[in-house]
């Protein structure tokens, strides 16, 4: 069952509505969901598939070849060459000069790497043939770094040709409660943080599960399929993941400047800083600052593991790893029972901070459009004790600014709270002030009677 990527697919089919040359590049992690979307996208359309595989520039040929030719001829054949990439093109032009065709190169980096003159061939035609021609062209592709710097980037022969780009992101709630329309939201909110929002990761949970049972299936036996998955994706990235996985366990053990994180790992700054550098390339590290400190180097910055799947095996996983190995799956997890609370929290806070972007034109809750909202940390001037906020925002006159604490507990958010929060929105000096509350378990009747005097919005995890 297909679910989601609803804008990508309203972008695809208008593509395709043009009857003009269309060249879109998808790409995305692995597991993401490249091919199921363009496996949905074609399904009604003629379209020649093709997928690169890492072997030699003949053998990829010969299957590409095979693939036009089977969609020419409407017959299965086998070992058939056009005998050059060149003439694949050719053949590709002339079909395409009478009918829609969509091809799709699926895996283009391995295609590339075995024959690196496919590229500039390709840019070759697009600017020559193709473009007098009815051909929708998709290169799909999992390496980010090949996809980002050889096709998409300026030193890229096919720099400026593509006519759109998607960049496949995991998994919305909205998207993971269309894949368990029966299951609980709560539940389904954290399958979808544990497994990253990856749709093939969320396959294997099974609404007939509880959250325990399905993270004690995926992760906690050694048979399990999650059990070494990170590793595998480090070992296809990255030459020796030996380091990186270090930098990782020294952020998931709560690390996050670099002079902690290389004192955690055990390893020099510089290699530190390498090791992170490349791991926000892979989108499995952020780098983060103060929301008032954007765009600015900042002297506060810290690093989180942004990638869900690896924040949740780099802090259970790996480091109950010898009790797992014993079997002792019961012990770990409880261990995971009694601190998932606190691993949900910055889950949470990215959700809330999700909703107010997408509410960004709603008047009720958001007066003004803000330009930037995120976190916030700093140092209390007052107090000079160190403090955070879960949501700050403010609009491009500054004039405007937005508050908010988000509460993943199972208990009602106490007046307390947004007392504490009025309080610390003092420190700045926006002229106007909007607070928000965001709460698992709403709110208790003192706080929504503060709530109501300050013009506090008190959003629930259910209204999400
Ligand atoms: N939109 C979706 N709806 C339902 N299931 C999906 C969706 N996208 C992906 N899946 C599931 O996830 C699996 C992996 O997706 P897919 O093979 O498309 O990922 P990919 O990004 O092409 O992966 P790779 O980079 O490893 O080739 C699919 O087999 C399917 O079970």
């Amino acid at each position: 069952m297909f679910v989601g990527r609803k804008k990508e697919l309203a972008k695809l089919n208008q593509m395709y509505q043009t009857n003009q040359f269309q060249f879109a590049v998808v790409y995305g992690r692995r597991r993401i969901g490249k091919t199921a979307l363009i496996q949905e996208f074609t399904k009604d359309k003629d379209a020649i598939y093709f997928v690169g595989l890492e072997e030699n520039a003949h053998d990829n040929l010969v299957r590409f070849s095979t693939a036009i030719a089977n969609y020419e001829h409407q017959e299965l054949m086998s070992d058939f060459s056009y005998g050059s990439f060149e003439n694949c093109f050719k053949e590709i032009g002339r079909l395409a000069k009478k009918q829609r065709i969509v091809l799709v190169i699926d895996e283009y980096p391995y295609l590339a790497q075995s024959a690196p003159v496919v590229s500039s061939m390709l840019q070759s035609y697009i600017d020559h043939e193709f473009k007098e021609t009815n051909l929708f062209l998709i290169l799909c592709g999992s390496s980010m770094s090949f996809m980002e710097n050889q096709v998409l980037a300026y030193k890229s022969p096919l720099y400026g040709r593509r006519t759109a780009q998607f960049k496949l992101q995991p998994f919305s709630l909205k998207e993971a409660q269309a894949y368990f329309p029966k299951m609980d939201k709560e539940e389904v909110f954290e399958l979808n943080t544990i497994t990253g929002g990856i749709p093939l990761y969320l396959s294997y949970m099974s609404a007939q599960k509880d959250l325990w049972q399905n993270i004690s299936d995926s992760f906690l036996e050694v048979n399990a399929p999650l059990f070494q998955e990170t590793d595998s994706l480090l070992k296809q990235e990255l030459r020796d993941p030996k380091n990186y996985n270090s930098v990782i366990n020294a952020i998931a053990d709560g690390a996050s400047r670099v002079n902690d994180i290389a004192m955690k790992a055990h390893l020099a700054t510089p290699a530190v800083t390498t090791c992170l550098n490349n791991l926000i390339d892979l989108g499995i590290v952020a780098k983060k600052v103060p929301v008032t400190e954007e765009n600015k180097h900042s002297r506060k910055t810290i690093y989180v593991i942004a990638d869900g799947l690896f924040r949740f095996w780099h802090t259970y996983v790996s480091k109950y790893m010898n009790a797992i190995m014993r079997g002792a799956t019961d012990s770990v997890l409880a261990i995971i029972k009694n601190d998932f609370t606190r691993f949900m929290g910055p889950e949470f806070e990215k959700l809330s901070q999700d909703y107010l972007w997408e509410h960004i034109a709603d008047q009720e809750l958001v007066p003004q459009p803000f330009i930037q909202l995120n976190n916030w940390w700093g140092t209390d001037s007052r107090t000079r004790t160190r403090i955070e906020l879960d949501i700050v925002g403010f609009t491009a006159n500054e004039y405007m600014g937005y508050f908010g604490e988000c509460k993943w507990k199972n208990e009602p958010i106490s007046k307390g709270i947004l007392e504490k929060l009025i309080d610390l929105s003092s420190l700045f000096s926006y002229p106007q002030k909007q607070y928000f509350l965001f709460s698992k378990c709403g709110f208790t009747p003192a706080c929504q009677e503060l709530a109501s005097k300050v013009g506090c919005k008190l959003i629930t995890f259910e209204e999400m």
